[in-house]
């Protein structure tokens, strides 16, 4: 039976300014060397408790940077936790930046293969599927083309259709609701709203409102890596609207950084 259970679960993200801490670099800081670059820390996400059951539709909102990939990317066991327990039970499937990992000089029939076999399709499967994926794409004969002659939203289609083109288990969807033009994107959140309807639990992170009300059952408020709120979704969203929109909130919507030390030079 498909569930994620969260338990007071927190992720700091150490980095310099010149981007992630190297292992010399984390190795410096904890030997308490001196000098050098500063060291800032992320609280990307702090003392996070989430139960999520069968039939759950859970929306996550928040201002930009307040946690709500990186909670979609702890689900998923993509990024470590720094404290806390994960437990996620079930088939995870993502939606989430469907434009990263394409093999640029690969044609489009050959990156549907490729990326139908990471997402765990078996060859059968894959070939019942190919036709299908490449009609949502409607590439054509782009399809035949490297991936590197084709438009952001030539890719955004392709990649897309090759993604959802799975029966998940888990849904963990991050903002892929507004993927390619107008007519692409009317098509992509049926697709959603199917995969949606089949999935045993959804999660889905955006910030359109209309799909957030017409299918989920469930709204968390992610504010600074925290759970703000959450319950009803045109409640948490009502209190979301009047705080945030109205300039109402004394806090900062995105995750806190600080100073964590500093790198040796
Ligand atoms: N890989 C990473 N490296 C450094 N910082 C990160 C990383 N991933 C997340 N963060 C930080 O964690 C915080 C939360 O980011 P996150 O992407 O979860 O926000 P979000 O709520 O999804 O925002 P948005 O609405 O803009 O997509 C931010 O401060 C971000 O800088």
């Amino acid at each position: 039976m498909a569930r994620i259970h969260l338990d007071d679960v927190s992720l700091q993200i150490q980095l310099t300014k010149r981007g992630p801490m190297r292992m010399r670099d984390w190795l410096k800081h904890r030997f308490g060397l001196s000098g050098g670059e500063e060291i800032m820390q992320i609280d990307a996400l702090q003392g996070v408790d989430l139960d999520v059951a069968p039939g759950d539709r859970i929306g996550l909102i928040g201002l930009n940077g307040a946690g709500k990939s990186t909670l979609l990317k702890v689900m998923a066991g993509i990024y470590p936790i720094t404290s806390g327990t994960r437990q996620v039970t079930g088939r995870v499937s993502t939606l989430f930046n469907v434009l990263v990992g394409f093999e640029q000089f690969a044609t489009g029939w050959e990156n549907i293969q490729y990326r139908g076999y990471l997402q765990g399709e078996s060859r059968e499967g894959l070939r019942s599927k190919m036709q299908a994926i490449a009609d949502f794409s409607e590439l054509g004969r782009y399809l035949d083309l490297p991936v590197s002659t084709y438009s952001a939203g030539m890719k955004m289609r392709l990649g897309f259709s090759i993604a959802t083109a799975i029966e998940p288990e888990i849904l963990l969807v991050d903002e892929a609701i507004n993927a390619g033009d107008i007519a692409f994107r009317e098509k992509a959140k049926h697709r959603i709203r199917d995969m949606m309807s089949t999935a045993s639990i959804v999660v889905v992170a955006t910030h359109d409102r209309s799909f957030l009300r017409d299918l989920c059952s469930h709204l968390i408020w992610m504010e600074s890596g925290e759970v703000r709120a959450q319950g009803d979704p045109d409640e948490v969203f009502e209190e979301y609207e009047s705080v945030v929109l109205q300039g109402n909130n004394q806090r900062p919507g995105g995750a806190l950084v600080k100073y964590a030390g500093k790198r040796a030079a």
